[in-house]
């Protein structure tokens, strides 16, 4: 704890508030207040804890959900009988998620309930996610809950059992990176363009060794929903966090949500909650610094995050790379995507459509999808557009408001939740060769299935090129 008023930054101060013991090395053991827990790093965790003969410390502070290998076909027959999970490796990480819960007595949100969604959409609707509580989950984009103010980031496998086991986590403070955005965003640009710029200006590996904290007007005008989309992002940039401060966007969001502190206990942790900002005169070790009004509307072009394009521009050319590493790897990029230096990516058709992950996939999301697909239908040569909401009360919340009719009308398929063709783990898989407009995070080779090729962008751009069969300006389009 520190003793002395010396101005402190947001990081800091969540830090600070848990640490349980500072080492002599510069580590420090780590009180965690909130474990995610989800199929694909778990099972080995808990084998973990069977074989030394241990019980989960606070089993009160541990949820579980699954998400990276569920169908978002049908879960239930016309009867109400529950279909098959027809893959054996998924099928036994569903079931060793069941057993493990079960075993270990920690709360599993049941894959037929509607509360059951992608971890990082469930934490924060659920109120399970809190400001200033340490968050984890052995999961990349636990970064994404950073947008309620809490310190939140993933963690191996090793480590889930480590926390399982005793609730804490021996960490190493990260330096602390200002990313500030200021001033109005153009018409068309939404929170991905605003983290996919972020993204690029970083570069993949830029916020490396840091805990970001989104500052400016742009976060302070953004809702929850964009707050997540851009918290999410962090990790594509190398950042071990992200985070924004809360206020009052934050506690309209949270106030009564399921699992958030009700009556008095609400009011004592919304006056702490104001308290998490960075001090006047707290120094952070980097600021990087964008104007909004430089912002567009974004795509990818490559097999890495940062291989950021506006819409309005042509697919860069390797050979103006000094670098030859760089150029080698630019080249190979272009080779893998099937794309020519020079070419127009409004030109580049596309074969697919994925509206989900935990990216975007939230109920803000889907309205923005919905609003271009509209009275409109997939292009011809769209093979398959899928829309995958978050969660199933995302879901619900969609078709209370009649978007799930706009998405079937226009030509979308409308899924169960679950992380899908995001990673492909489950049955949505791009066919090699084939083109995915998707608003997921990742356009790795092999993403979204072996040889698949993958174009990161917003929602509503999704929904543009969905209609129009090619990779399409929003602007020209709403
Ligand atoms: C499967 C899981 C460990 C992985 C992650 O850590 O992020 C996945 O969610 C991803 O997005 O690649
Ligand atoms: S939706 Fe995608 S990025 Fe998010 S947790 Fe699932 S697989 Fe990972």
């Amino acid at each position: 704890m520190t003793t002395d008023s010396s101005p402190r930054t947001l990081y800091q101060k969540i830090w600070d508030a848990h640490v349980v013991q500072q080492r002599d090395d510069g580590t420090a053991l780590l009180y965690i207040d909130r474990h995610l827990v989800h199929e694909v790093t778990s099972p080995q965790a808990f084998d973990g804890l069977r074989a030394a003969g241990r019980k989960v410390r606070r089993p009160d502070l541990t949820l579980a959900v699954a998400d990276h290998n569920i169908q978002t076909t049908a879960r239930v027959d016309a009867a109400g009988q529950r279909l098959p999970v027809e893959d054996p490796q998924s099928a036994e990480q569903l079931a060793a998620l069941v057993r493990n819960t079960t075993a270990f007595g920690v709360e599993y949100i049941e894959d037929l309930a509607a509360e059951q969604g992608i971890v990082h959409v469930v934490g924060p609707e659920q109120g399970f996610t809190l400001p200033g509580t340490t968050v984890v989950c052995g999961d990349s984009h636990t970064a994404s809950h950073g947008a309620l103010g809490a310190l939140a980031f993933g963690i191996g496998t090793s480590e889930v059992e480590h926390v399982l086991a005793s609730q804490t986590l021996l960490l190493k403070r990260s330096k602390s990176l200002e990313v500030r955005v200021d001033g109005p965003l153009g018409p068309g640009v939404t929170p991905k363009d605003v983290a996919l710029a972020i993204v690029a200006k970083l570069t993949a590996a830029g916020g490396a060794g840091y805990v970001a904290e989104y500052t400016g007007s742009v976060f302070r005008e953004m809702s929850i929903e964009g707050r997540l989309t851009v918290c999410n992002m962090s990790i594509e940039a190398g950042a071990r966090a992200g985070l924004v401060a809360p206020d009052d966007t934050t506690f309209a969001y949270l106030k009564g949500k399921p699992r958030a502190p009700k009556r008095a206990d609400w009011d004592k942790a919304v006056a702490w909650w104001r308290s998490l900002v960075t001090d006047p005169g707290a120094t952070y070790d980097k600021v990087v610094t964008i104007d909004a009004a430089t912002i567009v509307p974004l795509v990818t072009w490559g097999t890495s995050p940062d291989d950021v394009v506006p819409i309005t521009g042509i697919v860069p050319d390797p050979a103006a790379l000094t670098d030859p590493a760089r150029r080698a790897a630019a080249e190979k990029s272009l080779a893998y995507m099937g794309l020519t230096a020079g070419q127009r990516m409004q030109d580049v058709s596309v074969d697919r459509i994925f509206i989900g992950s935990c990216t975007n996939s939230r109920i803000e999301d889907l309205r923005a999808a919905a609003a271009i697909a509209k009275g409109r239908h997939i292009a011809g040569n769209v093979k398959q557009a899928l829309v995958v909401p978050g969660s199933g009360l995302v879901k619900r919340q969609a078709e209370a408001e009649g978007l799930d009719r706009i998405f079937i009308e226009a030509g979308f398929e409308w899924r169960e939740p679950g992380c899908s063709m995001c990673l492909a783990m489950n049955p949505d898989k791009v066919p090699a060769g084939e083109r995915c407009a998707s608003t997921s995070n990742r356009n790795f080779v092999g993403r979204q299935g072996p040889g698949s090729r993958t174009h990161l962008l917003s929602p509503a751009m999704a929904a543009a090129a969905a209609v129009t069969g090619k990779l399409t300006d929003v602007r020209e389009i709403a």
